[in-house]
């Protein structure tokens, strides 16, 4: 039987377990990696290539509470967000089990496991890990979609900028693409083959931070059962990217600063300094002079990250670029979701570029997956994407315009109507035949 071609990490304590595992995947499956330790699990992540996780929730025999699974269940999905991690667990621990699903874990299954279902469930996460990276190569290929003025002006900075190991500082509002555009330059840069680690500084809880970025040595802290690698030598060799890097206190600055000065971190419970080589990236949304003036942000930290900055235009400002990266998301979503790629009619085309789009492409991406998961006959209507019947524009350049105006009354009057067709054509004077007509020359959908 030819074997599938993917990479089975099965982690546990017990070697039994880890034999019998072996012994019936690599029947199916081409790699098939053990490993006892979880310590050794970073490593084996950024090493090689993995599809699917199988992971025992308990480690040390007598404790079932499964808090080492979850751990490194967060671990894992930090490292490699896009692995597939099936977790193994005995009755006692479900409840864990159950809430490792919340985290991220794809699935669990009950110890001693049914071989034929171990076998379906790798297997379907093996699909779905293949269609996750899809997706992101798709992204990635096409990345940067969009050629307006504005971004040939981001384009020419970044370009000359990447192949060097200057920090680049993005500025920009949320969701204009700050961390798509940190994540080319790395795409573009020598350390294109080395780990492009993201880290957002606005979700780290302040007590973290200092053992997410530098690591810990076991025992520093209560929680702290194994030496671990924070993000910086996660990155070693590659790049980091510190996103809202305005999010910092103060008072943890002058630490990142020395990081990025000297090249070298200490462990939080270490002594012995630790050499790291890293290209920085960071973004913010926040006026950085503004927050130096105020003394909210250190000035030397601000001059040291800010050799080179870049400001991703608003979408607003980039309007020629609304229509391309609205039929790049709709191609991915259909993808995602195997539909059928939908119409979407001019008049909508039109009203989407003269909308005010403030949260950027993110809210253009969110509103193209929900109109793809709504959508119905192949075609998305306003509806679909989120909007009453028509949109909001600060660009009114058809109020003059009769059509326009008759539009809008409709509009107004099938609100006020809750949609009733018969009140809204009596309403307006005209018979029922004539508002259907009218509905779909506007494309108004009731
Ligand atoms: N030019 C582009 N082409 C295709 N997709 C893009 C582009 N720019 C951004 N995106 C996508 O839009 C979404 C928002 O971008 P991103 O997360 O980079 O914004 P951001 O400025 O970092 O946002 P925030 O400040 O809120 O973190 C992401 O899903 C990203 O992949």
């Amino acid at each position: 039987m030819k074997k599938t071609q993917a990479t089975i990490l099965i982690i546990d304590d017990q070697e039994e377990i880890l034999i019998a595992g072996k012994l019936l995947l690599k029947r199916l499956f081409e790699t098939i990696i053990t490993c006892s330790n979880p310590k050794n699990i970073p490593e084996i992540l950024l090493e090689n290539e993995i599809d699917v996780v199988l992971m025992d929730m308990n480690f040390r025999t007598g404790y079932e509470d499964g808090k080492e699974g979850v751990f490194w269940l967060k671990e894992i999905l930090l490292l490699k967000p896009k692995t597939k991690v099936i977790l193994m667990t005995s009755y006692g621990s479900v409840e864990t089990a159950v809430e490792s699903l919340k985290l991220g874990a794809i699935d669990y299954l009950l110890k001693p496991w049914d071989n034929q279902k171990l076998i379906d469930l790798i297997k379907d996460a093996i699909k779905q890990h293949r269609k996750a990276k899809q997706i992101v190569e798709v992204k990635e290929k096409s990345l940067f979609v969009g050629r307006s003025s504005s971004m040939e002006k981001v384009y020419k900075i970044t370009d000359k900028v990447a192949k060097t190991d200057a920090n680049v500082l993005i500025l920009g509002e949320n969701g204009t693409g700050k961390s798509a555009l940190a994540k080319s330059i790395h795409e573009n840069s020598n350390r294109k083959t080395e780990q492009f680690i993201h880290v957002d500084l606005g979700a780290l809880n302040e007590n973290l931070f200092e053992s997410e970025l530098f690591g810990y040595a076991k025992g520093a802290f209560t929680d702290a059962k194994q030496d671990t690698i924070g993000r910086f030598e996660a990155a070693n060799g590659g790049t980091i990217f510190l996103d809202e890097i305005g999010n910092i206190p103060l008072h943890l600055q002058a630490k990142l600063l020395q990081v990025i000065q000297n090249k070298e971190i200490i462990r939080l419970g270490e002594s012995k300094s630790r050499k790291v080589d890293f290209r920085l990236i960071t973004a913010t949304n926040t006026n950085l002079e503004k927050a130096v003036e105020q003394g909210l942000f250190r000035e030397d930290l601000y001059y040291r990250i800010n050799a080179i900055s870049v400001k991703m235009p608003n979408l607003n400002e980039r309007k020629e670029d609304i229509i391309p990266l609205l039929h790049y998301f709709i191609e991915i979503y259909a993808n995602k979701y195997e539909m059928d790629i939908p119409n979407i009619n001019e008049e909508i085309l039109n009203q989407l570029q003269h909308y005010e789009w403030n949260g950027n492409i993110r809210e253009l991406q969110n509103r193209v997956e929900r109109a793809i998961i709504l959508a119905e006959n192949d075609e998305i209507t306003l509806e679909n994407l989120g909007f009453d019947y028509f949109l909001p524009s600060t660009h009114s350049k058809n109020t003059n315009n009769l059509n326009e105006i008759e539009k809008q009354k409709i509009v107004e009057r099938l609100l006020f109507f809750d949609g009733n067709i018969t009140k809204t054509a009596e309403d307006l004077g005209i018979s029922r035949a004539s508002l259907y007509r009218k509905l779909e020359k506007y494309n108004i959908s009731n």
